[in-house]
């Protein structure tokens, strides 16, 4: 895989935190190139990460074995449409993270009978604790597979989806599943500072536990569940609490996010496949 040279089409949040997962896994610098319109996004990836950068993507792609498609799902029917021609010589591997986007509507889009990995990464990639889903079409051949795995697995876990479908509910839970923890890191933050503590110290305290418990619900053998009820003891304080969260609906509002990100992945799908 160190022998690969990466290009990312979109220099954006995903592409960032990609790159920098795979720098920190130690894969070389000079191996990745990014191309990005917007001049300062170029300039933050090049200081931050100290990649080629470039405002042109056929300049970006020259050479490159791998393309991470890392655009707006608004913006990737142009976006293949531009890169088709400039795509037969070389035939790298394509590898799109766009939400909702179908690989077969992709795959028109880029000329036909591609290589192309569609995957779903998430932004913790960037201190390797990344999550990520991939599908295959059946262009990529096994050598093209384990590059796109090592890629990914690089910046944290990989699987494979063997029904492309299930990207939609893999986007509403690993995808977007980051967004969610952060919004609990804030509230329970804020909440903190409500009940009268310093507000470094609630924030410490919040993020400490996030850790904590994520860590030891990925090194323990008992499920969740069992790992909650070893916090609740009986007529304690987090008895109130769950009392609290599961009178006001939690597990239905969790249910609902991610029903409402599923269905907005498929309406992205249905609306932006349209664009033949
Ligand atoms: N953010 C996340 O947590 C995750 C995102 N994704 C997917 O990753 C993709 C990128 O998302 P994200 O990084 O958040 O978005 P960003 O907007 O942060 O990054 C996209 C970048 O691509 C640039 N861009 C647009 N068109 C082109 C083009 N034709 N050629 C080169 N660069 C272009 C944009 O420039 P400009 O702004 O000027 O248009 C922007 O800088 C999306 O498809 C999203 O669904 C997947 C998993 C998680
Ligand atoms: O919000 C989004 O659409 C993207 C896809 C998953 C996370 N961010």
């Amino acid at each position: 895989m160190n022998e690969s040279q990466l290009c990312f089409i979109g220099a954006g949040n995903m592409a960032r935190s990609l790159i920098g997962g795979l720098l920190a896994d130690g894969f070389p610098a000079d191996r990745i190139r990014a191309s990005d319109p917007d001049a300062g996004q170029r300039e933050a990836v090049a200081q931050r990460f100290g990649v080629q950068v470039f405002a042109d993507n056929a300049e970006a792609l020259a050479g490159a074995h791998v393309l991470i498609l890392a655009v707006k799902p608004q913006g990737l029917a142009a976006l293949a449409r531009e890169l088709a021609p400039q795509l037969d010589a070389a035939n790298p591997l394509l590898i799109s993270v766009a939400a909702g986007i179908r690989a077969s509507d992709l795959d028109r889009w880029l000329g036909g009978n591609r290589p192309l990995v569609r995957c779903m990464p998430n932004t913790p990639a960037l201190v390797q604790s990344g999550a990520t889903a991939l599908y295959a079409t059946a262009a990529v051949n096994d050598a093209q597979r384990n590059l796109a795995e090592s890629i990914l697995r690089a910046v944290g876990l990989t699987l494979w989806v063997e029904d492309e479908t299930q990207m939609d509910a893999v986007t509403a839970l690993s995808g977007s599943g980051p967004a969610y923890f952060f919004l609990m890191i804030e509230a329970m933050q804020q909440a903190g500072t409500d009940l009268g503590l310093p507000a470094d110290t609630a924030r410490l305290l919040a993020l400490q536990t996030a850790f904590g418990a994520a860590r030891m619900a990925l090194e323990s053998e008992d499920p969740p569940g069992r790992l909650r009820e070893r916090v609740t003891s009986p007529g304690g304080t987090t008895e109130r609490a769950l009392a609290a969260l599961e009178d006001g609906g939690f597990r239905a509002l969790v249910a609902r996010a991610m029903q409402a990100a599923q269905a907005r992945s498929r309406e992205l799908a249905e609306q932006l496949g349209a664009d033949a």
